[in-house]
């Protein structure tokens, strides 16, 4: 790092002391910054478009016995799993990878969106929808789907940071609902805590921890442990899932029917039972490393609509990719002056901004039955809308429950903006 960016950078860490929990709200040294914004994040969930379909392939004979139902859907689980995992490189190693360290991201505007499709042979067309719902706090709902497979994901996320010492520990807010629509079956996941690691060296990089879980509607729930370097085996983005028949017997370790563990940016093992796999004598579960991931197709900038993310952000991202410092303020103040003309005149008209393709759905204000309410009910987990993973009667099981849901509807009637 120049001279100049260390400086920056040291000024930057002496900032981030005084930090009000709104990731936004710090100025990064432009060095730091990316070209991309936070909307394009949701394409992360189906790089991998053959693994997000594959458990809809796995289905028992119409005429199977209650054993073959049984390990067919212990397979759809470990599948669903699988997809989960494959997700988590590109999430969260891809700026270090293509960039040299984790990056700031733009942060989007209300309103703005990302769309685009992958159109591989295997498993035919895969659309993302992704929008900006809310900017104060940011929320990015998402939508995936393969109508050829009838598999479909929506989803939400938030984020909260908090600094300690020399590291940014932010806890994720939202979860995402997988549906099998032949199988009729769904799986809630929910989204694990991180931390930026490397602040000091200036080489910042994300490191997973606690816990998330993917619960089926089938009752298998997986319950997956995040480590870093210095926990377990030493070795950084460390995970341990462990699948059990149902919550209760995740009590107990030993009630494992399967456990995963390794890498998750690179390989990870699985063996029968509770007891550790390991590289030597155990099945390869997931090789990271392997499978590039499928570029999503995005239209060209000038067929784009100026809400689509890559249109709107361009000339700052031209500005950040020339490190000019100058043109990066100036082109941003453009785009957050005009975000607060709209907003003044929202606020004069009375007229509240309208979000395009989901609904804010309030799960306290009457008893629903759907995926979520049932899944929730099968893992344990809070409706509210404490930090993903919360379990029921945590201190954070309280409060409102408003969640971000996929209206389908509105998509189907969309006229301005095309895939
Ligand atoms: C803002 C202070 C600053 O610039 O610090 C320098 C560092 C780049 C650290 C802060 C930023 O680190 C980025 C990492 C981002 C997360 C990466 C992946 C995901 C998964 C995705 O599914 C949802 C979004 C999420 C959680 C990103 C959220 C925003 C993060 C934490 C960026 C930090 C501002």
């Amino acid at each position: 790092m120049s001279q100049a960016s260390s400086s920056s950078w040291t000024s930057f860490l002496s900032s981030i002391t005084s930090f009000n929990g709104d990731l936004a709200s710090l100025t990064a040294p432009p060095f730091i910054l990316s070209p991309t914004s936070l909307v394009e994040f949701s394409q992360y969930w189906a790089e991998h478009p053959d693994l997000f379909v594959e458990a809809s392939l796995l289905r028992a004979d119409d005429n199977a016995g209650a054993p073959e139902i049984e390990a067919m859907a212990l397979k759809r689980a470990i599948s669903v799993t699988k997809w989960f995992i494959s997700t988590l490189r590109s999430q969260y190693c891809l700026r270090n990878e293509s960039m040299g360290s984790e990056k700031k991201p733009l942060n989007p505007f209300l309103g703005e969106v990302f769309v685009g499709k992958w159109d591989s042979p295997l498993v035919g067309e895969t659309v993302l929808l992704s929008e900006q719902v809310s900017h104060h706090p940011a929320v990015t709902a998402y939508g995936i789907i393969n109508a050829s497979h009838n598999v479909s994901l929506q989803g939400y996320n938030g984020v909260k940071a908090t600094i300690s010492k020399a590291s940014i520990n932010v806890k994720q807010y939202g979860h995402g609902i997988l549906q099998l629509d032949d199988l009729n079956e769904s799986y809630l996941y929910t989204l694990p805590p991180l931390h930026i690691e490397g602040l000091i060296s200036a080489s910042p990089f994300v490191e997973l921890e606690g816990t998330s879980y993917i619960q089926s509607s089938n009752g298998f729930i997986v319950q997956i442990d995040y480590s870093g370097r210095g926990y377990f085996s030493g070795k950084k983005h460390t995970f341990k899932a462990r699948i059990y028949r149902d919550q209760l017997s995740s009590a107990n370790k030993d009630n494992a029917l399967v456990t995963i563990s390794g890498q998750w940016s690179d390989k990870s093992y699985i063996a029968k039972g509770s007891a550790t796999p390991s590289s030597k004598t155990d099945e390869l579960f997931y090789d990271a490393m392997a499978v590039k991931p499928e570029q999503l197709q995005v239209k060209p900038l000038e067929s784009q609509h100026p809400l689509e993310s890559r249109r709107a952000w361009k000339k700052v991202a031209d500005a950040i990719k020339k490190s000019d410092y100058d043109q990066i303020h100036q082109e941003k103040s453009i785009i957050e002056n005009e975000q607060r003309d709209l907003r003044k005149k929202e606020q004069e008209s009375g007229a509240k901004w309208q979000t395009r393709w989901f609904d804010n759905v309030d799960y306290a204000a009457e008893q629903k039955h759907d995926p979520f309410t049932n899944l929730t009910n099968l893992a344990n987990l809070s409706i509210h809308n404490g930090p993903s993973g919360s379990a029921k009667s945590s201190k954070y099981d309280t409060g409102e429950a408003k969640h971000w849901r996929l209206n389908l509807d509105n998509w189907k009637q969309e006229t301005e903006i095309k895939l």
